[in-house]
């Protein structure tokens, strides 16, 4: 039967990889997959359409689908609009509405990129480690929050980090089934220290393992040294699992043992829904030069077809084909390295589309 794929590119460098990606799904589709690829709106460019950022015709589209594969949301265009129709919020909404509440992000460091981290590469070669970020709930989600001008003239602007136990233990167990299949270590990160909630995220994680995971090797850390020690020492960890703003933070750190941001893609689970987006945002500065990275995107596709399509003979080959075309010397700007020869987005598209044969 027929795998119905929604397409949401968004804004900026969105439309860009979005356009790359969709090259791998018609290659996959004329090599025997067989999908249905629908497009629909999200973030700025929703907004400007339709008036809101996460119109109800995407959800229903997004909840039809198997898979959704999403570009970027975001722009300096919107930054003035009010907080509820900024394009983040249409991805913090399909988030929500589809309840995708775990976020596995793999910092994988390809060897021909080994020396393009600024890191120096013996720190960073060798490493494929999963940060596992809680995606529905946490600070982001929150109430009470806003902005309230106080009697006294001054303004209070506020938001809520709130966990229960059953959002913590279901990220948990996330992450603890992936690291069954892994090295069984994980590594929680918290900050127990001083917030309630994440005392309660540590407890909550720990009484799980006893219970169910006694093989597992649990580890927790607090925030700043877990930031300080992924710069230090990343191979120390291999699960990492953690709140919805801390997995943000840190996975944008752990993309630069890799290289680039540009080459970290991600998957966003839940019980009923599955979408798939680069860790990155809309670059507005590169937005419209035709020179970002698009392997996060089509690595992303690669999850897809592996984690929701159920084609992991087709992730292979796109995983084999990223790899191929690092061999050959390709790389955008971001990745650049002496040597090497320097493509743009759509050449580093059609170079994959050429290592996929
Ligand atoms: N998932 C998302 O849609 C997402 C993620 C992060 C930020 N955002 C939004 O994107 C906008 C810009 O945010 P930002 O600048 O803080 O983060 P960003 O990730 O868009 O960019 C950060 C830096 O990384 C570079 N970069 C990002 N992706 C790249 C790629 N594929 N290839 C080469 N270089 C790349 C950019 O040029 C920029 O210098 C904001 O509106 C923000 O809210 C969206
Ligand atoms: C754009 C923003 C809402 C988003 C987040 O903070 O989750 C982004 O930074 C990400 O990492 O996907
Ligand atoms: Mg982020």
């Amino acid at each position: 039967m027929s795998k119905r794929i929604l397409l949401l590119p968004g804004d900026g460098i969105g439309q860009e990889i979005i356009a790359e990606a969709r090259k791998v799904l018609d290659w996959a589709q004329a090599n025997g997959a067989e999908l249905t690829i629908d497009e629909g709106l999200i973030g700025g460019t929703a907004y400007d359409e339709t008036g809101t950022p996460l119109p109800e015709a995407t959800i229903t589209a997004a909840k039809s689908a198997d898979a959704v594969l999403l570009g970027a949301v975001g722009g300096v265009k919107w930054e003035s609009l009010d907080y509820a129709v900024r394009p983040e919020r249409g991805l913090l909404g399909i988030r929500k509405a589809l309840d995708l509440y775990c976020n596995l992000r793999p910092a994988v460091v390809y060897p021909q990129l080994a020396d393009a981290s600024t890191l120096k590469p013996e720190v960073v070669s060798g490493i494929d480690m999963m940060v596992v970020r809680e995606l529905s709930s946490g600070i982001y989600f929150g109430e009470p929050k806003g902005v309230e001008t106080l009697a006294d003239g001054r303004k209070k602007g506020y938001n809520t980090l709130v966990y229960h136990t059953d959002e913590i233990e279901r990220v948990a167990r996330s992450a603890f089934e992936i690291a069954m299949k892994r090295s069984k270590k994980v590594c929680s990160v918290d900050k127990a220290n001083v917030l309630e909630s994440t005392e309660l995220w540590r407890d909550v994680v720990t009484a799980l393992r006893d219970a169910e995971y006694p093989q597992i090797e649990l580890s927790h850390m607090y925030v700043d040294n877990a930031a300080m020690q992924l710069i230090r020492n990343p191979k120390q960890f291999d699960v990492m699992v953690t709140t919805n703003m801390f997995g943000d933070i840190l996975s944008d750190a752990a993309s630069m043992l890799t290289g680039s941001i540009g080459m970290l893609p991600s998957a966003s689970l839940g019980e009923k829904y599955a979408l798939y987006e680069p860790i990155h945002g809309s670059a507005p500065d590169i937005a419209g030069k035709g020179v970002a990275n698009p392997l996060a995107t089509i690595l992303s596709a690669s999850m897809m077809f592996r984690y929701s399509l159920d084609l992991g003979a087709i992730a292979d080959k796109i995983d084999a084909a990223v790899n191929s075309v690092l061999d050959q010397d390709l790389r955008t700007a971001d990745i650049m390295q002496a040597g090497k020869t320097e493509v743009g987005t759509a050449a580093m598209g059609d170079a994959v589309i050429k290592a996929l044969g």
